[in-house]
């Protein structure tokens, strides 16, 4: 891996504390950062480079999945650190901070790569795409990299904006905006299951698959992030972004081979044959909720509006779930069902792909279920595959059984550690790119408007259940229901049916 500076706007902040630090610290004990390697840190509040080491090495004894015990290896880790007062509006500090920069590479004698991460609120991203080129540190003689954190605008129009402003400073293929759904490590192996395996690549099509199911549900309520959260609500926060990632993902078609180039010009292809919702119609596709008062895990909990920081009348969705229709040659006919809410009873991510019953209806009285593939994200990793087998015995019944098809790797990297080794390494694939946001807040957009204008009624549900019962009509419309939301379902989770440990590719 080349040698790099790696600049961190917004090094005193939260996310480099519970996130970038410990993802840096477990590349490195991987030996997966450059051999040469320096990180200047940002902040406006007066540390010294010891300040900083002393947080560094807080945070790992907090978060990192792998805690530092050998002092000497932590010792060395901390020695790449540096810190540099900086005002991200007063251009002098850029200069200032080139100084140390340029410093930093003559010392380790090496080239002027320098990767700006940018850690801090979006509405600062412009002026320091700016002042990195105004002040010289953007033009050395090495490559130069932008990472950004989400929200990637507020709505289509502030996007593009937003886009416009960087792009006076950076190439696209310079800027590496981070989805954090996209490190993580089953969403990683998804093109890699479907490619390096002829049969599930058979299967991917309309002609066997019935629909498919892409669940984000969290117990979690909006916690301290009250001011950020009643602006965005779930659609920004959770589907604009993270969920139509998944969806692009679940519904691409790869060839073995795949570069970085074809896996984002793929799905950049789904997202163009999307249907597009009128704004009038939204109510028909799509479901908002917000929780009220009930208790998770038999612990009460207050509803949104009661929450600190929210105000009483707030009519921000806590949930949403929609169903779409891609348009093309492969899923003609399937429909997706997306949802992803707050204060739910469970937390979850997973994909589920429910596949055609030639001959029986679901849940038909011999006990026969459809084939499941079920992707789970998070917070266990798994991907199975259900099956139906013939009980033995008189009464002939079926019983499902469940085969894995993924072997859950121990301590396996977290999402921002594979990312930010990504965006060293100037790997793009598990990035989004200026296509695909720009597509995605297009087809949110209508969804906004109607939200905007109250088109779509807001349904109040109880905190700890599965959302509105709204979201399991939109499913039953169409003869289907959402997998595993009660017990009897969740025997592909459980030992109940038997399991068999397959040896995939992937
Ligand atoms: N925290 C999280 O889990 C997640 C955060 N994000 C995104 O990451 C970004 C950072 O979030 P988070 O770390 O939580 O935010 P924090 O509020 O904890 O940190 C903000 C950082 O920005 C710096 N900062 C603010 N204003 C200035 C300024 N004028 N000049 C220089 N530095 C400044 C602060 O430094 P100082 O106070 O020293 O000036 C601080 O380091 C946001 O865009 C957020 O949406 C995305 C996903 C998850
Ligand atoms: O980006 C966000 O994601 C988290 C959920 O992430 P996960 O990895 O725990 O599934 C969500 O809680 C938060 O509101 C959102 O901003």
């Amino acid at each position: 891996m080349e040698p790099t500076t790696f600049v961190l706007f917004g090094a005193t902040g939260d996310l480099a504390k519970r996130k970038i630090y410990p993802a840096l610290y477990n590349l490195f004990i991987r030996g997966k950062l450059p051999a040469a390697f320096s990180v200047i840190g940002l902040g406006r509040r007066e540390w010294s480079d010891d300040t900083l080491r002393a947080n560094v090495e807080q945070s790992l004894r907090q978060f990192s999945r792998n805690k530092p015990e050998d002092a000497a290896t932590l010792g060395r880790f901390l020695e790449a650190f540096r810190y540099c007062m900086l005002d991200i509006g007063r251009e002098a500090d850029y200069l200032r901070l080139l100084d140390l920069v340029k410093a930093r590479e003559e010392e380790l004698g090496i080239p002027e790569n320098r990767l700006f991460y940018l850690s801090v609120g979006p509405e600062f991203f412009g002026t320091i795409a700016d002042n990195i080129r105004l002040s010289g540190l953007g033009s050395g003689r090495g490559w130069k990299r932008l990472v950004i954190e989400k929200p990637f605008g507020h709505d289509l129009r502030s996007a593009r904006e937003l886009n416009r402003k960087l792009s006076e400073s950076f190439a696209e293929d310079e800027i590496y905006r981070i989805d954090h759904y996209l490190g993580k490590p089953i969403v990683q192996r998804l093109e890699t299951l479907q490619q390096e395996n002829p049969v599930i690549q058979a299967l991917w099509t309309n002609r066997y698959i019935a629909n498919v199911q892409i669940t984000a549900n969290e117990t979690v309520g909006v916690e301290e992030r009250a001011g950020y959260y009643d602006r965005a609500g779930a659609l920004r926060d959770m589907f604009q972004n993270h969920l139509l990632q998944l969806l692009m993902m679940a519904a691409i078609h790869l060839p073995h081979d795949s570069s970085s180039e074809t896996v984002r010009f793929k799905k950049k292809r789904v997202m163009e044959s999307l249907e597009l919702l009128q704004k009038e119609d939204v109510g028909i596709h799509v479901v908002r909720g917000q929780y009220a008062a009930g208790s998770i895990g038999g612990k009460p909990v207050v509803g949104y509006t009661s929450e600190p920081g929210i105000a009483p009348d707030s009519r921000t969705e806590t949930f949403i779930a929609a169903r779409l229709h891609i348009d093309n040659n492969n899923w003609r006919g399937v429909p997706f069902y997306i949802r992803t809410g707050k204060r739910l009873k469970e937390k979850s991510t997973r994909i589920v792909v429910e596949f055609k019953e030639p001959v029986k209806h679901p849940r038909s009285p011999n006990g026969a279920e459809p084939n499941l593939l079920v992707i789970e994200i998070g917070p266990k990793e798994s991907i199975t595959l259900q099956l139906n087998t013939k009980e033995s015995g008189l009464d002939g019944s079926f019983k499902p059984i469940h085969i894995d098809l993924h072997a859950v790797g121990e301590n396996s990297p977290e999402a921002y550690e594979n990312l930010i080794g990504d965006a060293l390494a100037g790997d793009p694939t598990f990035f989004a790119h200026w296509d695909e946001v720009e597509l995605s807040w297009q087809w949110v957009q209508p969804i906004l408007d109607a939200f905007g204008e109250d088109l779509v009624p807001l349904h109040s549900y109880e905190a700890g259940g599965y959302g509105p019962a709204e979201s399991d009509a939109l499913l039953a419309r169409d003869g289907f229901h959402w997998w595993f939301d009660d017990k009897s379902d969740l025997k592909s989770n459980t030992n109940e049916g038997e399991r068999y440990v397959c040896q995939t590719n992937h």
